[in-house]
């Protein structure tokens, strides 16, 4: 393996019985069952039939996975439900083992994959802390001197010398979570923790991990959150029923996996129903790219055509979320742009300037709509523009989160009015 590179994996497949009772992690006696059932039909049908109903009943969960990863490269790792992330995450950490191909991995592996992986129910907070140590290779003064900032990191404080069974799922997660990246791994494997969890340790996960790339580790990120990819990874790889179907820069990785959901709409001029083009392109500030941060003013715009003059319309421009949601409408009539007595036939080009709006990270769709004021049945839209809106979650899950000024004032005599100035802050 080339010296600079982390991880280089080569052909990987994993194939899995179908029906298969969904269990990742085996304990020891679970697998020695395993072991003797399988050997007890190997005996009664013969080791040929056995090998038979095997491949019959069985599927691929990753195929032909090829790829390499730089030391300090930071990979989000997206694709829909059942793409196979999971079982690489599996595959990559040596829980599993490949089918087929190999997997070269350089340097000590941390991983979260899923929540307590690695933790035993009967121990103690700490007792999971340094057996977590012990099987990450580490010596134990090692762990001594992270072990309050674990500790911490997990606001477990109080419960540390309780089992870990006893722990809610959070109390679970946030010390897996904990684990995981403090033990100084120079390749940190992470499986979906932001999807359980409130937004503020999503935030201090994602933090964390940050900082972990910082420092020139390998981070590997399976998540859903386009946000949280975005702004944790530089790389991207997606995957589709098993297969890479595209690796790179993260950002076009994104777009090819909202591509693959049917999220990104056509963006092409639309026509009406005689099969005429009304409305062009929309575009975001006379611009190729749909990529907008949320703390910046921007510019839409697209043009109509008219065949004949009409009296008069009123135009349109809305927001949807992706759950088709109407977030925000702005429309002015002909009169309103300046058309008097009647709009000319021919082409128009419109522009609209929006401030900086504060929407949440995620994709948005934006269109134009036309209604006509002589015709009342003729409405005209254009097609979706997919915008891209990108920048820091709100601390709840609300849609829009503006930049604000927040002032506090005290006053030592609750009866009294004379308020001193206490903090003057400006979030956003
Ligand atoms: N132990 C197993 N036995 C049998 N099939 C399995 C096993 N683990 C995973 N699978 C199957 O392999 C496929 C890939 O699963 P995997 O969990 O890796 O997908 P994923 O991309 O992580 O999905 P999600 O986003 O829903 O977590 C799925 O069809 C899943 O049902």
């Amino acid at each position: 393996m080339k010296s600079d590179l982390a991880i280089h994996a080569e052909g990987i497949g994993k194939q899995y019985r179908i029906g298969a009772q969904q269990k990742s992690y085996s304990t020891l006696r679970e697998s020695l069952v395993d072991l003797s059932r399988n050997a007890a039909g190997a005996v009664r049908g013969g080791l040929k039939e056995l090998r038979q109903r095997r491949e019959n009943n069985s599927f691929w969960a990753l195929k032909d996975i090829s790829f390499e990863i730089k030391r300090g490269d930071v990979v989000g790792i997206v694709g829909s439900n059942g793409a196979g992330k999971s079982t690489l995450l599996k595959v990559l950490s040596r829980i599993t083992d490949p089918t087929v191909g190999f997997v070269d991995l350089r340097g000590r592996v941390g991983s979260l994959l899923e929540v307590g992986t690695g933790f035993h129910p009967e121990l103690t907070g700490r007792e999971n802390i340094f057996l977590n140590g012990a099987i990450l290779g580490m010596p134990r003064s090692v762990v001594k001197k992270q072990f309050d900032a674990i500790v911490d990191f997990a606001g477990v404080e109080r419960f540390v010398d309780t089992p870990v069974k006893r722990y809610s799922s959070g109390m679970y997660l946030r010390l897996a979570f904990a684990v995981a990246a403090h033990l100084e791994p120079e390749i940190l494997l992470v499986d979906e923790v932001l999807a359980v969890g409130d937004v503020q340790f999503q935030n201090k996960c994602i933090g964390k991990m940050e900082s972990v790339a910082k420092e020139g580790r390998t981070v590997l990120f399976v998540s859903h959150n386009m946000a949280a990819i975005r702004s944790l990874c530089t790389r991207g790889i997606m995957l589709r029923s098993g297969q890479v179907v595209s690796q790179g820069d993260v950002q076009t990785v994104i777009q090819d996996y909202y591509a693959d959901l049917g999220l990104l709409g056509s963006n092409e001029p639309s026509e009406d129903q005689d099969g005429r083009s009304v409305f062009g392109r929309v575009v975001l500030d006379s611009g190729d790219s749909n990529s907008l941060n949320q703390s910046e003013p921007f510019e839409l715009s697209t043009t109509f055509k008219l065949d004949t003059a009409v009296s008069g319309f009123r135009l349109f421009c809305l927001f949807s979320d992706m759950r088709n949601q109407q977030l925000i409408a702005v429309c002015k009539t002909s009169e309103e742009l300046g058309f008097r007595d009647e709009v000319p036939a021919g082409k128009h080009r419109v522009s609209v300037n929006f401030p900086a709006l504060w929407l949440s990270p995620g994709m948005y769709s934006v269109y134009f709509k036309m209604m006509m004021a002589d015709v009342d049945t003729s409405k005209h839209q254009s097609n979706a523009f997919p915008l891209d809106v990108f920048g820091d979650s709100s601390p709840v899950d609300a849609m829009i989160n503006p930049n604000t000024n927040w002032t506090v004032q005290t006053s030592d005599d609750t009866r009294s009015n004379a308020w001193q100035l206490k903090t003057s802050i400006q979030t956003s």
